[in-house]
């Protein structure tokens, strides 16, 4: 009861779920993302994802919209439409593109959490860890490794500290747990109940004043205008 007041005071309302647009081969994948969405929802903590209701976004943004939470999809215009990524639910965002939707998840969120996926999970979570690694943001990131699923990846990230790529301290900018519920127990992630989440600072380039919209504008640029990208 205490914790469910405090929850609600809690400066983490908003989590954005990175996730495959389809469900796997087994269904571990489909109860783990049933069981972040149940998490969400007993936390009341809306929901910002890609948007579509295909695989386990289907299953994430279904699930906290069943129960009662808020779901926000940000989705590229190009992207939107029945046939490509089936009926959004909830509340949508129509973006023009990748870039700004990226953008748009992050400025919309509190903290990240990945649950498996294939390329675009993994680049929308590699993303938001790099840009906690420069000082774009320090909100808590978080890794769902339903049933080893990201071993492999997370023996590569060793292998990148052991050969100094990266940064010892910078291991631990993301926290990964097997469920979502053991996730919002680690205090590393963040503790929902006190609010409480200390950035790693380690190695961040704190002198600089990232603005994600920034960035995007940037990047826009160098891709559409390269001669005032710089
Ligand atoms: C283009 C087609 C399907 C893709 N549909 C998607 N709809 C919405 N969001 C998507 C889609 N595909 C990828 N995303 C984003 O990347 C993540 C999932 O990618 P993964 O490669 O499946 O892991 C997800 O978080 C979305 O933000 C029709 O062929």
């Amino acid at each position: 009861m205490e914790s469910e007041k405090n929850a609600n005071k809690s400066r983490f309302k908003r989590v954005c779920v990175f996730c495959g647009s389809s469900s796997g081969k087994r269904d571990v994948y489909g109860d783990a993302a049933i069981e972040l969405a149940q998490e969400l929802v007993a936390k009341r903590l809306d929901l910002v994802y890609g948007g579509g209701s295909i695989g386990l976004m289907g299953l994430v943004s279904q699930a906290v919209h069943c129960g009662g939470g808020h779901v926000l999809g940000i989705i590229p215009r190009a992207l939107m439409g029945k046939e490509k990524t089936g009926e959004s639910i909830g509340e949508v965002k129509a973006v023009a593109d990748m870039h700004e939707r990226k953008a748009e998840m992050a400025r919309n969120s509190d903290c990240f959490i990945a649950l498996p996926g294939g390329y675009g999970t993994l680049e929308e979570l590699l993303e938001v860890i790099t840009w906690a690694q420069l000082g774009i943001h320090d909100k808590p990131v978080g890794l769902l490794n339903v049933d080893g699923y990201y071993n492999y990846l997370l023996t590569f990230i060793d292998k990148a500290v052991d050969d100094g790529f990266i940064k010892p301290s910078q291991r631990h900018i993301f926290v990964s747990a097997p469920t979502a519920k053991n996730l919002f127990r680690n205090s590393r992630f963040v503790c929902v109940c006190c609010a409480e989440y200390i950035p790693v600072k380690d190695g961040v380039i704190p002198q600089i004043k990232w603005e994600v919209e920034q960035q995007v504008q940037v990047g826009f640029n160098a891709l559409h205008a390269p001669e005032i990208a710089l």
